[in-house]
């Protein structure tokens, strides 16, 4: 076949790799080389004429192979090709070899003067498939003609490929990120116009911008495009979103939950928050919410769900359509986080975002409908609605946005110093919180295994089993049975006999909602790892107060790829439909997608809408059909599970002192006997201390190693100091262990290891010697506790009450009253604090978590057989722990396990009055 000659074989069927194609031409493909190129039904094909084979690539006797022509696809399918371009006149290179095609003789006019067309596609990432990559093959003619044919073929096809946009409205918000939103839609902007999509561009000059916009522009106006870009984060988008919706999204709210007021005092409420609006959507906006006046079925719909009158599933039959069902809504990374990106593209990249949107690719994605109460009909806080597409949180989460806003100048790096602060001042907040619980999703079919109502059950799901959500989901895809009657298909209603209010009650360091897994980089597995974008579902977590060191080891967890951050006592986990909130005291805000809503929340209901209101889109938003609020029907008729308060008593004061001896945690109890028994063994005359103690001496001359340990075991004889050492075990010991290293005997044991021996290098200076340091140990102990706990109230001899942070301090200077040495008490406070900041403070500060318990303490306590340590990476010997095995006692009274302890239930120890831990308690408000 005669290339130069162009012949074109338009027109004529032909067949290139078995398929029947409607149009071919032997055209040159840059880098490759003369091919066939072909028209199929589905896509381009080509076929390329050299044989790589014969002597035409061989020069001077060595073979060469075209990199390029061997690794290039041979086929493109329309749906992934974005544009076709025609260009006239320019070169084509033959091959990308150019040491070969030097040797071509008489291939000179192939390089130059060609006319070309360029098909513009992508290509996934080798080491990323997420990643999609621009790509794009030039394919050239002499005859300008053909090339124009083949444009307007492929051109007329993409044309008839559906949900690609035409038309969108683009928000850039400049300041986004690092500053860089500007930037990063010039870098996509070029992709939309070779795609022949049409922008209008709307930079955004203020916060709130966007918002007005999205709200005063008229339904006409937006029906005149395919969708709204937000180049920027998820605060951003939330704003756009919000301005969509506040506006047009017109249903009913469900019903006040005045049964939940009234359990909280009522009209006289002291906890009503009465607020000046701070909400950024608003400084322009003196509207009335058009959701709750304008509306004449909404006002009835309001004052009527009210009522909690059963009527209202009446209404709730209605569809509240919103007036543009085919905007969508897309997302161009330019944020600080971008979790919504993360979770539906798998890419944090704007090209990718970018390539998605003009393909017309679309997700569905739940949204959150966050309401708040009006609480009293005299009050002046007004009943509002947000919605929330990817999380919403409170306590921690809500005060690190406050905190971050004032360090944006930082960039994405303002989050970890205000999460390293926030975590520092450890605030927690009570709250009582109400969720539903759906029976029927038990027995539902499309149940995966991953709907879970309870903490227990979640956990079983192993990592490796971990589902991670995105297109085509059979899960997201299959519509839930309800066994209702009055469902419908796509509307399931939900009626009272299906679903329980479940309440928890007590004070929490965050709530958060995960409407999604909200992965990205800090959390790389999400907050929930296999949370769905669109199965109907959020994730309520529950973070219960608890010592700063469990927190970190909660947050490492969640910074931790395949980490299991909710695999802790003082988490609750639960998947739901709808929960309600309410603040008790001092409150935080919540943060709806990074944006925060200030103080006046005071009661939240947040209904995930996917099938009864919205759902959403990857990159790409649709908002589908509302269709009334079961959810709220089984709230206002299931309210009566409020109230049946059956907290979990709390045993701390054993009626004897064999039940208190039972009732200790095996280190403590094993640390404290045998230090009672070497004093026991001294009053009796046994044996010299003086063999005991430590002499670096007698251990590196005469080889009395057993002095390195030995020495720790020794109070001093019976006396008030030997008293108050044993005492602090018993009390600062136990709490750790039943705090802060609850479930974590082996990390417990490693504390006091090292403890030791970072005392032991300190003897070693001969001025910090002393020949005993059992007391030093216990003053680190103490400090350890002191730095876990200080808030916690201390009352010394009935005197002087403090706060736990202070209480070495106090210890310290009452052995300076006592005359004891003060020298044993300091060191083991600095012992204590090298701990603490290098299991703490050091990692908190962005630094490697170093002191990892070493698996020879695993192994020694999974030999011992006593204790519980989760996740660790030994097996518990069967037949070790005989001398305690059976013998410890959990304070409920519940024999303690000691095979597969990760799951056991376990009281909450520090509920002791110390007013640190999680005061509150979970429980099923049925009463089982
Ligand atoms: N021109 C502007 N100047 C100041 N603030 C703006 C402007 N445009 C928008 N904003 C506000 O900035 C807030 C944060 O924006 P965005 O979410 O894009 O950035 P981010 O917080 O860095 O990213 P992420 O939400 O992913 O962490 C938005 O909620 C919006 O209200």
């Amino acid at each position: 076949m005669e290339i130069n000659g162009g012949r074109c074989n338009s027109g004529d069927k032909s067949q290139v790799e078995g398929e029947i194609s409607v149009l071919s031409s032997d055209l040159f493909l840059d880098h490759v080389g003369e091919v066939t190129l072909a028209f199929n039904s589905d896509g381009l094909s080509w076929k390329s004429h050299d044989s790589f084979d014969n002597d035409g690539s061989t020069c001077l006797g060595i073979k060469f192979l075209p990199k390029m022509a061997t690794k290039m696809a041979t086929k493109l399918r329309f749906s992934d090709i974005y544009a076709v371009e025609l260009m006239n006149g320019g070169t084509i290179q033959e091959s990308d070899l150019t040491t070969a095609s030097e040797c071509f003789s008489g291939n000179d006019s192939h390089n130059s003067g060609m006319n070309h067309f360029i098909v513009h596609t992508f290509q996934k990432s080798k080491s990323q498939p997420c990643l999609w990559i621009l790509a794009s093959y030039t394919f050239g003619h002499q005859d300008l003609q053909t090339c124009q044919m083949w444009v307007n073929k492929i051109n007329g096809t993409l044309d008839k490929e559906v949900g690609r946009p035409k038309n969108l409205l683009v928000f850039v918000h400049p300041l986004s990120g690092k500053g860089n939103g500007l930037r990063t839609w010039e870098t996509v902007a070029p992709i939309f116009s070779r795609a022949k999509i049409n922008t209008k561009v709307i930079v955004t000059q203020r916060a709130g911008h966007a918002f007005d916009v999205m709200r005063s522009t008229t339904n006409e106006e937006l029906n005149s495009y395919d969708g709204v870009l937000a180049v920027g984060g998820d605060g951003f988008f939330n704003e756009i979103l919000n301005g969509y919706l506040s506006s047009r999204h017109k249903v009913p709210f469900p019903p006040v939950p005045s049964d939940f007021f009234d359990a909280l005092g009522n009209d006289s409420n002291p906890l009503v928050n009465d607020p000046t609006e701070a909400d950024s959507e608003n400084h322009n906006n003196k509207e009335t919410d058009p959701l709750f006046s304008s509306s004449s079925h909404i006002e009835s719909g309001f004052s009527h769900l009210r009522t909690n009158d059963a009527s209202h599933s009446v209404d709730q039959q209605i569809e509240y359509p919103l007036p543009n069902q085919r905007l969508r809504f897309g997302i161009i990374p330019a944020g600080s986080t971008d979790a919504i990106v993360i979770c539906t593209t798998g890419a944090r990249d704007p090209i990718t975002s970018a390539l998605h949107i003009i393909l017309g690719k679309r997700l569905c994605l739940d949204v959150a409908q966050v309401v708040r109460w009006k609480t009293t009909s005299t009050s002046k806080i007004e009943p509002r609605v947000r919605y929330a597409a990817s999380f919403a949180g409170y306590g921690f989460y809500g005060d690190v946005i406050t905190e971050s806003e004032k360090y944006r100048w930082m960039g994405p790096k303002r989050y970890d110093y205000a999460g390293t602060k926030v975590f520092l001042k450890h605030r927690s907040y009570e709250a009582e919180l109400g969720f539903l619980e759906v029976e029927s999703e038990k027995d539902s079919p499309i149940s995966d295994g991953s709907r879970m109502f309870t903490k227990a059950r979640s956990f079983k799901r192993k990592k490796s089993e971990r589902i991670i959500c995105r297109a085509n989901c059979n899960v997201c895809n299959t519509k839930p049975v309800y066994s209702s009657t009055k469902s419908t298909p796509a509307t399931p209603h939900l009626s009272a006999q299906e679903t329980k209010w479940l309440k928890s009650r007590g004070r929490f360091l965050s709530v958060g909602a995960a409407i999604m897994s909200n992965r990205n980089e800090r959390a790389p597995d999400g907050l929930v790892a296999d949370a769905h974008l669109s199965d109907g579902f959020l994730h309520l977590l529950l973070i219960k107060d608890c010592p700063h060191a469990l927190y970190l080891w909660h947050l490492t967890q969640l910074a931790k790829k395949g980490g299991n951050p909710l695999n802790f006592d003082f988490v609750e986990h639960h998947k739901t439909q709808a929960f309600t909130f309410t603040s008790i005291g001092n409150e935080s805000v919540w943060n709806l997608d990074g944006k925060t809503w200030t103080i006046s929340a005071f009661l939240l209901l947040v209904a995930k809408l996917k099938r009864h209101a919205i759902g959403a889109s990857i990159v790409t938003i649709q908002v589908k059909q509302c269709k009334g609020h079961s959810i709220c029907k089984s709230y206002s008729s299931d309210l009566s599970f409020f109230h049946n308060p059956r907290p979990r008593q709390l045993v701390l004061a054993m009626s004897t002192p064999a039940q208190y001896y039972r009732s200790l945690p095996p280190v403590s109890k094993f640390y404290g006997v045998t230090c009672l028994m070497t004093t026991s063994a001294l009053y009796f005359g046994l044996y010299n201390p003086w063999n005991i103690a430590l002499s670096y001496q007698d251990v590196f001359k005469r080889f009395q190693v057993w002095r390195l340990i030995s020495n720790f075991f020794f109070l001093g004889p019976f006396s008030p100091i030997f008293a108050i050492r044993l005492i602090m075990i018993a009390r600062y010991g136990v709490l750790l262990e039943r705090g802060p290293f609850d479930k974590r005997t082996a990390d417990y044991v490693w504390m006091l290891i090292f403890g030791a021996l970072s005392l032991l290098v300190m003897a070693a200076i001969p001025f910090l010697w002393t020949p005993f340091m059992a007391g030093s140990l216990v003053f680190m102990i103490v400090y350890v506790w002191s730095r876990e706990f200080p808030n916690a109230q201390i009352n010394i001899y009935g005197v002087v009450t403090l706060k736990g942070f202070y209480l070495p301090w106090a210890l310290l200077a009452l052995d300076l009253i006592f005359g004891a040495s003060l020298m044993e008490d300091i060191i083991g406070m600095i012992a204590g604090h090298l701990y603490y900041f290098l299991t703490v403070l050091h990692p908190l500060a962005g630094g490697k978590y170093v002191l990892k318990t070493p698996r020879w303490v695993h192994k020694l306590v999974a030999y011992w057989g006593e204790g519980i340590q989760v996740n660790s990476p030994v097996q518990r010997d069967p037949n070790a722990g005989v001398s305690f095995r059976g013998r410890s006692y959990r304070l409920n009274g519940n024999r303690a396990q000691t095979s597969t302890a990760a799951t056991e239930q376990q009281n909450q120890t520090n509920n002791s009055g110390d007013g640190v831990a999680f005061r509150g308690k979970s429980y099923r408000l049925g009463g089982h």
